[in-house]
Formats: C-alpha cells, structure tokens, sequence
C-alpha cells in the first residue's frame, strides 16, 4: 500500500498559485535532469487561468520556467476549430501561450488534427500516433508517461473527458479515446485513457470554488467518490497525484488537508 494523494489547501486561488508554481517547476527540474525536455498534458475548464497565474504572475520556487524545454499535449480536447469558444486549445493559447514573456522562449504545443472533427475515432487515433511518434514506439513503452499531468475535476467527478460511468473507464489498451456523446457539452471529444491519465510521473489537480465541494466530499471521504474518474487516479497514482484547492473547495471534507504554502 502507497501513501495517499496530497492535498494542499488555500486561502483563495491567489495563495494556491505561488505553491503551484513551485510544484510545475520541481516537476519541470527534475524531468531536465532526467532528459532535457518537459513533457505536460494539460485539461482546459478551470485549470488554464489558475496555470497562468502561477507561471505568469508568480515568482516561488528553485530556477525558472524554461518554456522553450516544454512540450505541451492535451489530456483532452474537444472536437471543434482551433479558434473555436469550446476548444481547450484555445484556452491554453489565451490564457498562457499568448502572454509568455518574450525573452522566455516558445513551447512546442501538440494540438489536435482540424482534419479529423468529423470523425473522433480517427482524431483519437492520430493524437494517439502523435504520443507514439514522441514518447517512443508503442510495443516498446507499454504506456506514454507523461513527466507532469495538470488535470481539473469537474462537479460530478470527472476528469480529462473521463465521465463518472463511462464504459471508457474500463479501456486498458489505448492512449487516446473518441467520445461521441459527452454528457457535458460538446459532445464530441477525444481524450487520455485512463491508464495514461494516471501514469504521469506527477500528477496534479487543481479545483477551486465552493461549486466543488460536494465532489471533493465525495472523492475523499467515501468508498463511491473513489470510483469516480478522479477518485481512480487517486487510487492508481496515490502519492504521485498532488492536489490544489482553496478552502471552499474542501469545506466538510474530513480528509487531512495541509494548509498553506508548499
Ligand atoms: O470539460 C472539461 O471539464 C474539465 C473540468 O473543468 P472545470 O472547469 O470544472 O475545471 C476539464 O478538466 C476538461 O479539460 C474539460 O474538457
């Protein structure tokens, strides 16, 4: 038996990012040190405005983000045009990509193919030739291992586009799955297993507001909530998964919270 995730608590999302930011830089020195590049899949929802705050207006933790090292997936997307109000890539684009410095040089970012939105299971498998092409061979890793996952949790418990009793909770071959008919809006979407989605090497969720708390009630302190997508990765990454919240987010949550800076 491993130790249990991390839960880190804060004030307001304000306090949260400097403790982010230095979690994303330990993540990132390490995995430097380990083969000169900075492989991140990132959620879109929440995740991206509270990642910009941390990298952008921050200034904690040992070294500096060294953008031009990063390679940036998408733990999900949705099928829709780059440009388009629902795409996660959009968001990523908007919220960071868009306000780097200019001295801090450029991420290489991996988004979806537009050539596929009309057909998610061919857009999941090119995204999937993608992971192969950059993270080695299929038959010789059995699952790419990203060195940092920034996942959301949604109000009822999902993650990546991983829905609560979603038949794709089950899949244990492939890196990347369609979805046709997403319980929350856009439908169509394609998205990390969930064997991939708990490989990282960190893992670290990030869930603010007190729209969240019943879910992390749930996900910390019932046997159910531990069936829900996040509540998965916690049980399969345990002490690999760090997660940020701010006290609304965990108020009645009986799970110990540590509070305060990283
Ligand atoms: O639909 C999605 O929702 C989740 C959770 O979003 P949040 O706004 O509740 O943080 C997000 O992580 C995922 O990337 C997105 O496609």
């Amino acid at each position: 038996m491993g130790k249990p995730p991390n839960l880190y608590a804060f004030q307001s999302t304000d306090e949260l990012a400097p403790s982010l930011r230095t979690f994303v830089l330990d993540a990132q020195n390490s995995a430097l040190e380990r083969h000169n590049v900075f492989r991140v899949g990132v959620s879109g929802g929440s995740l991206p405005k509270v990642l910009a705050k941390a990298l952008l207006e921050s200034s904690t933790g040992e070294g500096k983000v060294q953008f031009d090292k990063w390679e940036i997936f998408f733990a999900d997307e949705r099928a829709v045009p780059l440009d388009h109000e629902d795409s996660n890539y959009k968001l990523v684009k908007e919220e960071l990509l868009d306000r780097l410095p200019a001295d801090s040089g450029k991420p290489a970012v991996y988004p979806i193919d537009v050539k596929y939105l009309d057909d998610v299971q061919e857009m999941a498998d090119q995204y999937e030739q993608t992971l192969v092409s950059v993270f080695a061979a299929r038959d010789s890793v059995k699952l790419p291992m990203f060195d940092l996952l920034l996942l959301g949790c949604g109000p009822d418990g999902h993650t990546c586009s991983l829905f609560p009793g979603s038949p794709l909770l089950r899949e244990t071959d492939a890196w990347v799955l369609p979805i046709s008919d997403s319980p929350k809006p856009p439908p169509k979407r394609i998205t990390l297993s969930l064997p991939v989605a708990s490989h990282g090497i960190k893992i670290g969720f990030v869930a603010t507001g007190g729209g969240k708390k019943d879910i992390m009630k749930q996900i910390f302190d019932t046997e159910e909530g531990q069936q829900l997508p996040c509540g998965l990765i916690n049980t399969f990454a345990q002490e690999r998964v760090s997660w940020f919240v701010d006290y609304p987010a965990i108020e009645g949550v009986s799970f110990p919270a540590r509070r305060g800076s990283l």
